[in-house]
Protein backbone atom coordinates (compact mmCIF):
# COMPACT_ATOMS: atom_id res chain seq x y z
CA UNK A 1 0.00 0.00 0.00
CA UNK A 2 1.43 3.33 -0.97
CA UNK A 3 1.85 5.60 2.52
CA UNK A 4 2.48 9.69 2.75
CA UNK A 5 3.85 11.63 5.21
CA UNK A 6 1.85 14.76 6.69
CA UNK A 7 3.10 17.85 7.01
CA UNK A 8 1.62 19.96 9.99
CA UNK A 9 2.64 23.59 9.09
CA UNK A 10 1.54 25.68 12.13
CA UNK A 11 2.72 29.57 10.82
CA UNK A 12 2.06 33.03 12.17
CA UNK A 13 -1.14 33.27 9.82
CA UNK A 14 -2.75 29.87 9.02
CA UNK A 15 -2.36 26.18 9.51
CA UNK A 16 -1.70 24.25 6.55
CA UNK A 17 -1.82 20.34 5.85
CA UNK A 18 0.48 19.07 3.67
CA UNK A 19 0.56 15.56 2.33
CA UNK A 20 3.66 14.44 0.59
CA UNK A 21 4.54 11.32 -1.57
CA UNK A 22 8.28 9.66 -1.83
CA UNK A 23 9.33 11.71 -4.04
CA UNK A 24 8.89 14.73 -2.43
CA UNK A 25 5.99 16.37 -4.45
CA UNK A 26 2.66 17.85 -3.15
CA UNK A 27 -0.56 15.10 -3.07
CA UNK A 28 -3.00 16.96 -1.40
CA UNK A 29 -3.12 20.10 1.18
CA UNK A 30 -4.90 22.03 3.10
CA UNK A 31 -4.81 25.48 4.41
CA UNK A 32 -6.71 27.72 7.61
CA UNK A 33 -5.83 31.27 8.54
CA UNK A 34 -6.73 31.92 11.95
CA UNK A 35 -7.69 35.28 13.75
CA UNK A 36 -5.04 38.26 13.95
CA UNK A 37 -5.38 39.57 17.66
CA UNK A 38 -4.16 42.77 18.45
CA UNK A 39 -5.33 43.83 21.87
CA UNK A 40 -3.24 47.07 22.07
CA UNK A 41 -0.15 48.30 20.05
CA UNK A 42 2.63 46.37 19.84
CA UNK A 43 0.75 43.35 21.36
CA UNK A 44 0.15 39.97 18.95
CA UNK A 45 -1.84 36.89 19.89
CA UNK A 46 -3.70 34.32 19.27
CA UNK A 47 -6.05 31.69 19.90
CA UNK A 48 -4.51 28.32 21.10
CA UNK A 49 -7.70 26.63 20.84
CA UNK A 50 -8.33 28.04 17.28
CA UNK A 51 -4.96 26.86 16.64
CA UNK A 52 -5.48 22.89 18.06
CA UNK A 53 -9.32 23.22 16.13
CA UNK A 54 -7.45 24.27 12.37
CA UNK A 55 -4.66 21.59 12.89
CA UNK A 56 -7.47 18.90 13.27
CA UNK A 57 -9.59 20.19 10.54
CA UNK A 58 -6.62 20.92 7.88
CA UNK A 59 -5.63 16.96 8.29
CA UNK A 60 -8.76 15.79 7.80
CA UNK A 61 -9.20 17.97 4.45
CA UNK A 62 -5.94 17.09 3.23
CA UNK A 63 -6.80 13.47 3.70
CA UNK A 64 -10.43 13.69 2.17
CA UNK A 65 -8.98 15.94 -0.93
CA UNK A 66 -6.77 12.98 -1.54
CA UNK A 67 -9.20 10.60 -1.20
CA UNK A 68 -7.06 8.64 1.67
CA UNK A 69 -7.72 7.78 5.57
CA UNK A 70 -5.12 8.63 8.71
CA UNK A 71 -4.46 4.60 7.75
CA UNK A 72 -2.39 6.24 4.70
CA UNK A 73 -0.35 8.56 6.66
CA UNK A 74 3.16 7.19 7.19
CA UNK A 75 4.55 9.80 9.83
CA UNK A 76 3.43 13.15 10.49
CA UNK A 77 6.16 15.85 10.86
CA UNK A 78 5.53 19.37 12.90
CA UNK A 79 6.73 22.56 11.50
CA UNK A 80 5.43 25.69 13.37
CA UNK A 81 5.93 29.73 14.03
CA UNK A 82 8.33 29.70 16.80
CA UNK A 83 9.01 31.18 19.94
CA UNK A 84 4.65 32.27 20.02
CA UNK A 85 4.50 30.89 24.16
CA UNK A 86 1.71 29.14 25.58
CA UNK A 87 1.08 27.91 29.15
CA UNK A 88 -2.08 25.47 29.77
CA UNK A 89 -3.22 23.49 32.72
CA UNK A 90 -2.36 19.90 32.24
CA UNK A 91 -5.38 18.46 33.99
CA UNK A 92 -8.29 20.49 31.92
CA UNK A 93 -5.61 20.99 28.65
CA UNK A 94 -7.14 24.72 28.57
CA UNK A 95 -4.86 27.61 27.93
CA UNK A 96 -4.10 30.13 30.81
CA UNK A 97 -4.42 33.13 28.11
CA UNK A 98 -4.15 33.34 24.35
CA UNK A 99 -0.60 32.25 22.65
CA UNK A 100 1.82 35.51 22.75
CA UNK A 101 2.99 35.61 19.54
CA UNK A 102 6.82 36.00 18.44
CA UNK A 103 6.39 39.52 17.22
CA UNK A 104 4.65 40.75 20.55
CA UNK A 105 6.54 43.55 21.89
CA UNK A 106 4.92 43.66 25.49
CA UNK A 107 8.34 42.53 27.32
CA UNK A 108 10.00 45.49 25.86
CA UNK A 109 10.46 47.13 29.32
CA UNK A 110 11.16 43.74 30.69
CA UNK A 111 14.23 43.24 28.51
CA UNK A 112 15.50 47.07 29.24
CA UNK A 113 15.57 45.38 32.63
CA UNK A 114 17.18 42.29 32.37
CA UNK A 115 20.23 43.48 29.99
CA UNK A 116 20.92 46.45 32.70
CA UNK A 117 20.60 44.25 35.55
CA UNK A 118 22.41 41.21 33.92
CA UNK A 119 25.14 43.27 32.06
CA UNK A 120 24.22 44.15 28.43
CA UNK A 121 21.92 42.89 25.84
CA UNK A 122 24.34 40.04 24.82
CA UNK A 123 24.20 38.82 28.52
CA UNK A 124 23.01 35.16 27.49
CA UNK A 125 24.38 35.12 24.21
CA UNK A 126 27.04 32.96 24.41
CA UNK A 127 25.24 30.12 26.32
CA UNK A 128 22.06 30.42 24.15
CA UNK A 129 23.00 32.65 20.96
CA UNK A 130 20.84 35.25 21.25
CA UNK A 131 20.19 38.20 22.17
CA UNK A 132 18.46 39.60 24.58
CA UNK A 133 14.85 40.78 22.90
CA UNK A 134 11.22 40.54 22.77
CA UNK A 135 11.19 37.96 20.11
CA UNK A 136 12.45 35.07 22.00
CA UNK A 137 9.84 32.66 24.59
CA UNK A 138 11.59 32.54 28.06
CA UNK A 139 11.00 36.32 28.65
CA UNK A 140 7.57 36.24 27.21
CA UNK A 141 7.04 33.53 29.62
CA UNK A 142 8.42 35.76 32.61
CA UNK A 143 5.80 38.32 31.90
CA UNK A 144 3.08 36.11 32.42
CA UNK A 145 4.30 35.32 35.65
CA UNK A 146 4.66 38.88 36.31
CA UNK A 147 1.53 40.21 35.11
CA UNK A 148 -0.99 36.84 35.33
CA UNK A 149 -2.29 36.82 39.11
CA UNK A 150 -1.97 33.07 41.01
CA UNK A 151 0.05 31.90 37.47
CA UNK A 152 3.50 31.05 39.16
CA UNK A 153 1.48 29.50 42.11
CA UNK A 154 0.14 27.30 39.93
CA UNK A 155 3.40 26.19 37.86
CA UNK A 156 4.68 25.81 41.41
CA UNK A 157 1.80 23.52 42.42
CA UNK A 158 2.55 21.69 39.13
CA UNK A 159 -0.52 22.46 37.30
CA UNK A 160 1.14 24.34 34.76
CA UNK A 161 2.63 23.49 31.53
CA UNK A 162 4.92 25.89 28.71
CA UNK A 163 5.14 24.94 25.43
CA UNK A 164 6.46 26.85 22.01
CA UNK A 165 3.65 25.83 19.48
CA UNK A 166 4.82 22.94 18.36
CA UNK A 167 4.77 21.07 22.07
CA UNK A 168 1.01 22.74 22.44
CA UNK A 169 0.13 20.34 19.10
CA UNK A 170 2.42 17.73 20.13
CA UNK A 171 0.61 17.54 23.46
CA UNK A 172 -2.57 17.89 22.12
CA UNK A 173 -2.40 15.55 19.16
CA UNK A 174 -0.60 12.83 21.72
CA UNK A 175 -3.75 12.98 24.06
CA UNK A 176 -4.19 16.21 26.02
CA UNK A 177 -5.19 15.76 29.54
CA UNK A 178 -5.40 11.84 28.91
CA UNK A 179 -1.26 11.54 29.18
CA UNK A 180 -0.06 14.04 26.11
CA UNK A 181 2.88 13.97 25.53
CA UNK A 182 4.79 17.11 26.62
CA UNK A 183 8.23 17.41 24.50
CA UNK A 184 9.68 19.62 22.16
CA UNK A 185 12.85 19.39 19.88
CA UNK A 186 15.91 21.10 19.54
CA UNK A 187 15.27 23.72 17.08
CA UNK A 188 12.43 25.30 18.59
CA UNK A 189 14.31 24.84 21.98
CA UNK A 190 16.99 27.26 21.10
CA UNK A 191 14.72 29.98 20.54
CA UNK A 192 13.46 30.21 24.29
CA UNK A 193 16.48 31.59 25.72
CA UNK A 194 16.27 28.91 28.30
CA UNK A 195 18.62 26.18 26.43
CA UNK A 196 22.14 25.92 26.19
CA UNK A 197 23.30 25.69 22.43
CA UNK A 198 26.58 22.82 23.61
CA UNK A 199 24.29 20.64 25.18
CA UNK A 200 21.16 20.91 24.11
CA UNK A 201 19.34 20.96 27.48
CA UNK A 202 17.51 23.66 29.69
CA UNK A 203 20.16 25.84 31.53
CA UNK A 204 19.82 26.07 35.29
CA UNK A 205 21.67 29.01 35.61
CA UNK A 206 19.33 30.92 33.10
CA UNK A 207 16.33 29.69 34.68
CA UNK A 208 17.07 30.43 37.68
CA UNK A 209 18.42 34.08 37.09
CA UNK A 210 14.89 34.50 35.55
CA UNK A 211 12.50 32.12 37.88
CA UNK A 212 11.22 29.53 36.09
CA UNK A 213 10.43 26.37 37.11
CA UNK A 214 12.03 23.64 35.09
CA UNK A 215 8.95 21.42 35.70
CA UNK A 216 7.07 23.23 33.31
CA UNK A 217 9.41 22.40 30.49
CA UNK A 218 8.55 20.06 27.94
CA UNK A 219 11.50 17.49 27.26
CA UNK A 220 13.84 18.40 23.90
CA UNK A 221 14.54 15.79 22.04
CA UNK A 222 16.32 15.87 18.22
CA UNK A 223 14.16 17.15 15.43
CA UNK A 224 13.96 13.59 13.71
CA UNK A 225 12.59 11.16 16.45
CA UNK A 226 9.89 9.44 17.74
CA UNK A 227 7.76 11.58 19.97
CA UNK A 228 4.41 10.13 20.00
CA UNK A 229 1.18 8.69 18.04
CA UNK A 230 -1.69 11.69 16.82
CA UNK A 231 -4.73 10.03 17.86
CA UNK A 232 -7.27 10.83 15.19
CA UNK A 233 -10.08 8.90 13.56
CA UNK A 234 -9.74 5.68 15.39
CA UNK A 235 -5.96 5.57 14.04
CA UNK A 236 -2.75 6.39 15.70
CA UNK A 237 -0.09 7.92 13.49
CA UNK A 238 3.69 8.01 14.47
CA UNK A 239 4.86 11.75 15.12
CA UNK A 240 8.77 11.58 14.16
CA UNK A 241 9.70 14.99 12.78
CA UNK A 242 9.55 18.40 14.69
CA UNK A 243 11.38 21.14 13.40
CA UNK A 244 10.32 25.10 14.01
CA UNK A 245 9.23 25.82 10.92
CA UNK A 246 12.49 28.09 9.39
CA UNK A 247 14.86 25.61 10.14
CA UNK A 248 12.23 23.65 8.24
CA UNK A 249 12.70 25.23 5.27
CA UNK A 250 16.59 25.42 5.57
CA UNK A 251 16.16 20.93 5.91
CA UNK A 252 13.23 21.06 2.68
CA UNK A 253 15.69 23.18 0.55
CA UNK A 254 18.12 20.30 1.36
CA UNK A 255 21.10 23.05 2.49
CA UNK A 256 22.82 20.19 4.46
CA UNK A 257 26.15 21.30 3.73
CA UNK A 258 28.11 23.94 6.00
CA UNK A 259 28.01 27.27 3.58
CA UNK A 260 24.55 26.68 2.32
CA UNK A 261 22.30 29.48 2.48
CA UNK A 262 18.18 30.04 2.20
CA UNK A 263 16.15 32.85 2.90
CA UNK A 264 12.16 32.51 3.26
CA UNK A 265 9.74 35.15 3.02
CA UNK A 266 6.64 35.02 4.91
CA UNK A 267 5.14 37.22 7.14
CA UNK A 268 8.84 37.77 8.15
CA UNK A 269 11.47 36.92 6.62
CA UNK A 270 14.38 34.34 7.78
CA UNK A 271 17.67 33.54 6.20
CA UNK A 272 19.92 30.90 7.75
CA UNK A 273 23.76 29.60 6.84
CA UNK A 274 24.14 26.35 7.84
CA UNK A 275 27.20 26.28 9.41
CA UNK A 276 28.08 22.59 10.57
CA UNK A 277 28.59 21.03 13.69
CA UNK A 278 30.26 24.18 15.44
CA UNK A 279 27.78 27.54 16.71
CA UNK A 280 28.99 30.56 15.23
CA UNK A 281 28.96 33.51 17.62
CA UNK A 282 27.79 36.33 15.41
CA UNK A 283 29.69 40.21 15.72
CA UNK A 284 26.93 41.89 13.42
CA UNK A 285 23.52 41.18 14.91
CA UNK A 286 22.68 37.84 13.69
CA UNK A 287 21.60 34.86 15.99
CA UNK A 288 22.96 31.48 16.22
CA UNK A 289 20.56 28.70 16.69
CA UNK A 290 20.74 24.75 16.15
CA UNK A 291 19.36 23.84 12.38
CA UNK A 292 18.53 20.14 12.67
CA UNK A 293 19.14 17.09 14.64
CA UNK A 294 19.41 13.78 13.12
CA UNK A 295 18.71 11.10 15.54
CA UNK A 296 21.71 10.46 17.67
CA UNK A 297 23.48 12.56 15.29
CA UNK A 298 25.22 15.77 16.33
CA UNK A 299 23.55 18.39 15.90
CA UNK A 300 23.99 20.93 12.78
CA UNK A 301 23.83 24.79 13.53
CA UNK A 302 22.85 27.77 11.43
CA UNK A 303 23.54 31.56 11.75
CA UNK A 304 20.42 33.29 11.39
CA UNK A 305 19.14 36.32 9.99
CA UNK A 306 15.30 37.33 11.49
CA UNK A 307 13.51 39.97 9.98
CA UNK A 308 10.15 40.65 11.64
CA UNK A 309 8.03 42.44 9.17
CA UNK A 310 8.20 41.38 5.29
CA UNK A 311 5.11 39.86 3.89
CA UNK A 312 3.10 41.44 7.25
CA UNK A 313 4.04 44.70 5.52
CA UNK A 314 1.94 43.68 2.46
CA UNK A 315 -0.93 42.52 4.76
CA UNK A 316 -0.69 45.87 6.55
CA UNK A 317 -0.99 47.97 2.90
CA UNK A 318 -4.04 45.62 2.37
CA UNK A 319 -6.33 45.14 6.13
CA UNK A 320 -5.06 48.54 7.62
CA UNK A 321 -4.29 51.07 4.34
CA UNK A 322 -6.90 49.17 1.93
CA UNK A 323 -4.59 50.56 -0.74
CA UNK A 324 -4.98 46.82 -2.33
CA UNK A 325 -7.66 43.78 -1.72
CA UNK A 326 -5.62 41.40 -1.69
CA UNK A 327 -1.52 40.33 -1.50
CA UNK A 328 -0.83 39.51 -5.13
CA UNK A 329 -2.43 42.70 -6.15
CA UNK A 330 0.61 44.57 -4.82
CA UNK A 331 2.48 43.57 -7.86
CA UNK A 332 0.56 45.03 -10.39
CA UNK A 333 0.17 48.22 -7.85
CA UNK A 334 4.55 48.82 -8.07
CA UNK A 335 4.30 48.43 -11.53
CA UNK A 336 2.37 51.10 -11.85
CA UNK A 337 5.58 53.22 -11.77
CA UNK A 338 9.01 52.44 -12.69
CA UNK A 339 10.93 53.19 -9.22
CA UNK A 340 9.95 53.95 -5.75
CA UNK A 341 10.31 58.04 -6.40
CA UNK A 342 12.69 58.16 -3.18
CA UNK A 343 10.21 56.83 -0.85
CA UNK A 344 11.39 54.17 1.65
CA UNK A 345 9.01 52.61 4.01
CA UNK A 346 11.09 50.84 7.14
CA UNK A 347 8.26 48.23 8.68
CA UNK A 348 9.90 48.41 12.34
CA UNK A 349 6.29 47.87 13.69
CA UNK A 350 8.02 44.89 15.96
CA UNK A 351 11.05 47.02 16.65
CA UNK A 352 13.68 46.51 14.44
CA UNK A 353 15.29 42.65 14.68
CA UNK A 354 18.38 41.66 12.64
CA UNK A 355 20.65 43.18 12.85
CA UNK A 356 19.59 46.04 14.76
CA UNK A 357 18.05 43.93 18.08
CA UNK A 358 16.05 47.69 18.20
CA UNK A 359 12.94 47.75 20.69
CA UNK A 360 12.38 51.34 20.40
CA UNK A 361 12.03 51.72 16.71
CA UNK A 362 9.06 51.97 15.21
CA UNK A 363 7.31 51.97 11.38
CA UNK A 364 8.01 55.08 9.39
CA UNK A 365 7.19 56.35 6.09
CA UNK A 366 9.69 58.48 4.93
CA UNK A 367 10.70 60.60 1.45
CA UNK A 368 7.20 61.53 0.71
CA UNK A 369 6.56 64.92 -1.14
CA UNK A 370 3.01 65.56 -3.62
CA UNK A 371 5.07 63.54 -6.10
CA UNK A 372 4.32 60.12 -4.26
CA UNK A 373 1.03 58.05 -5.20
CA UNK A 374 -0.22 54.93 -4.09
CA UNK A 375 2.58 53.04 -6.99
CA UNK A 376 5.35 54.14 -5.10
CA UNK A 377 4.02 53.54 -1.73
CA UNK A 378 3.46 49.67 -2.81
CA UNK A 379 6.92 49.89 -4.17
CA UNK A 380 8.77 50.88 -1.36
CA UNK A 381 6.70 48.14 0.55
CA UNK A 382 8.81 45.28 -1.65
CA UNK A 383 11.68 47.30 -1.57
CA UNK A 384 11.14 46.69 2.26
CA UNK A 385 11.92 43.68 2.00
CA UNK A 386 14.48 43.38 -0.28
CA UNK A 387 16.77 45.82 1.38
CA UNK A 388 16.31 44.31 5.04
CA UNK A 389 17.48 41.13 3.70
CA UNK A 390 20.66 42.91 2.04
CA UNK A 391 21.70 43.92 5.32
CA UNK A 392 21.02 40.46 7.09
CA UNK A 393 23.40 39.09 3.86
CA UNK A 394 25.92 41.55 4.54
CA UNK A 395 26.17 40.36 8.39
CA UNK A 396 26.42 36.84 7.42
CA UNK A 397 29.16 37.52 5.10
CA UNK A 398 31.10 38.98 7.72
CA UNK A 399 30.07 36.29 10.32
CA UNK A 400 30.64 32.92 8.76
CA UNK A 401 33.44 34.11 6.17
CA UNK A 402 31.28 32.30 3.40
CA UNK A 403 30.86 35.10 0.08
CA UNK A 404 27.40 33.87 -0.53
CA UNK A 405 27.23 33.31 -4.51
CA UNK A 406 23.67 32.49 -5.06
CA UNK A 407 20.46 31.87 -2.40
CA UNK A 408 17.62 29.75 -2.50
CA UNK A 409 14.39 31.61 -1.72
CA UNK A 410 10.78 30.53 -0.65
CA UNK A 411 7.62 31.43 1.27
CA UNK A 412 4.61 33.40 0.42
CA UNK A 413 6.38 35.83 -1.58
CA UNK A 414 8.48 34.23 -3.66
CA UNK A 415 5.71 34.09 -6.15
CA UNK A 416 6.48 38.15 -6.55
CA UNK A 417 8.64 38.42 -9.96
CA UNK A 418 9.04 41.88 -9.25
CA UNK A 419 10.49 41.18 -5.74
CA UNK A 420 12.12 38.71 -6.66
CA UNK A 421 13.84 40.40 -9.29
CA UNK A 422 14.99 43.93 -7.22
CA UNK A 423 16.30 41.50 -4.23
CA UNK A 424 18.25 39.59 -6.41
CA UNK A 425 19.68 43.47 -8.25
CA UNK A 426 20.21 44.53 -4.54
CA UNK A 427 22.11 41.52 -3.59
CA UNK A 428 24.15 41.06 -6.63
CA UNK A 429 23.66 37.72 -6.39
CA UNK A 430 21.65 34.63 -8.28
CA UNK A 431 17.97 34.44 -6.59
CA UNK A 432 17.02 30.67 -6.99
CA UNK A 433 13.51 29.30 -6.27
CA UNK A 434 12.89 25.22 -6.04
CA UNK A 435 9.76 23.60 -7.57
CA UNK A 436 8.46 22.57 -4.40
CA UNK A 437 8.46 26.06 -2.97
CA UNK A 438 6.18 24.67 -0.15
CA UNK A 439 9.99 24.14 1.89
CA UNK A 440 8.96 24.53 5.11
CA UNK A 441 6.35 21.46 5.07
CA UNK A 442 8.70 19.64 3.08
CA UNK A 443 11.42 19.78 5.49
CA UNK A 444 8.93 18.73 8.27
CA UNK A 445 7.81 16.01 6.24
CA UNK A 446 11.72 15.01 5.83
CA UNK A 447 12.63 14.70 8.98
CA UNK A 448 9.17 12.67 9.74
CA UNK A 449 10.38 10.29 6.92
CA UNK A 450 14.13 9.77 7.29
CA UNK A 451 13.10 8.62 11.39
CA UNK A 452 10.69 5.78 9.95
CA UNK A 453 12.74 4.75 7.15
CA UNK A 454 10.47 6.12 4.33
CA UNK A 455 13.38 8.52 2.84
CA UNK A 456 17.02 6.38 3.36
CA UNK A 457 19.32 9.23 3.05
CA UNK A 458 19.96 13.04 2.95
CA UNK A 459 21.84 12.79 -0.55
CA UNK A 460 18.28 11.00 -1.79
CA UNK A 461 16.41 14.15 -0.56
CA UNK A 462 18.88 16.07 -2.17
CA UNK A 463 17.82 14.20 -5.46
CA UNK A 464 14.11 15.37 -5.06
CA UNK A 465 15.66 19.06 -5.28
CA UNK A 466 14.87 20.97 -8.93
CA UNK A 467 15.06 24.63 -9.98
CA UNK A 468 11.67 26.11 -11.06
CA UNK A 469 13.35 29.87 -11.70
CA UNK A 470 16.57 31.61 -11.36
CA UNK A 471 16.37 35.83 -11.11
CA UNK A 472 19.95 37.17 -12.22
CA UNK A 473 20.97 40.56 -11.02
CA UNK A 474 20.45 43.15 -13.79
CA UNK A 475 21.11 46.49 -11.92
CA UNK A 476 24.48 48.53 -11.84
CA UNK A 477 26.98 48.64 -9.22
CA UNK A 478 26.85 52.03 -8.44
CA UNK A 479 22.54 52.32 -8.63
CA UNK A 480 22.82 49.47 -5.75
CA UNK A 481 25.30 51.11 -3.37
CA UNK A 482 23.70 54.54 -3.94
CA UNK A 483 19.97 52.78 -2.75
CA UNK A 484 21.39 51.28 -0.12
CA UNK A 485 22.85 54.24 1.40
CA UNK A 486 19.32 55.38 1.48
CA UNK A 487 17.77 52.81 3.23
CA UNK A 488 20.41 52.83 5.76
CA UNK A 489 19.35 56.42 6.50
CA UNK A 490 15.72 56.05 6.09
CA UNK A 491 16.50 53.13 8.67
CA UNK A 492 18.17 55.50 11.08
CA UNK A 493 15.16 58.14 11.32
CA UNK A 494 13.11 55.18 12.72
CA UNK A 495 15.22 54.78 15.98
CA UNK A 496 14.41 56.07 19.15
CA UNK A 497 10.84 56.64 19.03
CA UNK A 498 9.18 55.02 21.86
N1 LIG B 1 2.10 38.10 -4.52
C1 LIG B 1 2.56 38.50 -3.33
N2 LIG B 1 3.38 39.56 -3.23
C2 LIG B 1 3.86 39.95 -2.03
N3 LIG B 1 3.57 39.33 -0.87
C3 LIG B 1 2.77 38.27 -0.91
C4 LIG B 1 2.22 37.80 -2.13
N4 LIG B 1 1.45 36.71 -1.86
C5 LIG B 1 1.52 36.53 -0.51
N5 LIG B 1 2.31 37.46 0.06
C6 LIG B 1 2.63 37.60 1.49
O1 LIG B 1 3.22 36.38 1.92
C7 LIG B 1 2.85 36.14 3.28
C8 LIG B 1 2.37 34.73 3.43
O2 LIG B 1 3.43 33.88 3.22
P1 LIG B 1 3.54 32.51 4.04
O3 LIG B 1 4.85 31.90 3.66
O4 LIG B 1 2.30 31.74 3.82
O5 LIG B 1 3.55 33.12 5.51
P2 LIG B 1 3.59 32.50 6.98
O6 LIG B 1 4.20 31.14 6.89
O7 LIG B 1 4.44 33.49 7.70
O8 LIG B 1 2.19 32.49 7.50
C9 LIG B 1 1.76 37.13 3.65
O9 LIG B 1 2.30 38.07 4.54
C10 LIG B 1 1.39 37.78 2.33
O10 LIG B 1 1.10 39.15 2.50
O1 LIG C 1 5.21 31.49 10.66
P1 LIG C 1 6.19 32.26 9.86
O2 LIG C 1 6.52 31.65 8.56
O3 LIG C 1 5.83 33.70 9.82
O4 LIG C 1 7.59 32.19 10.69
C1 LIG C 1 7.69 32.83 11.91
C2 LIG C 1 9.01 32.51 12.56
O5 LIG C 1 9.12 31.18 12.91
C3 LIG C 1 9.25 33.40 13.74
O6 LIG C 1 10.51 33.15 14.29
Amino acid sequence: MTQYIAAMDQGTTSTRCILFGHDGKIVASDQIEHAQIFPKPGWVEHNPIEIIENTYSVLRNALQKADLTAKDVASIGITNQRETTIVWNRYTGLPYQNAIVWQDTRTAELCELLARRHGGQDRFRAKTGLPISVYFSGIKLRWLFDHIEGLYEEAVKGNLLFGTVDSWLIWNLTGGPDHGIHCTDVTNASRTMLMNLKTLSWDQEILDELDIPSAILPRILPSSAEFGHCRIDQAEIPITGILGDQQAALFGQTCFTAGEVKNTYGTGCFMLLNTGSVPVQSKNGLITTVGYQIGSLPPVYCLEGSIAVTGALVQWLRDNLKLITSSSEIESLAREVPDNGDVYVVPAFSGLFAPYWCSDARGIIVGLTRFANRGHIARAVLEATAFQTQEVLEAMEKDSGVNIRMMKVDGGMVVNELLMQFQSDILGVPIVRPQVAETTALGAAYAAGLAIGYWKSLSELRDNWAIDKTWIPQMDADQRIRLCARWKKAVSKSFDWV
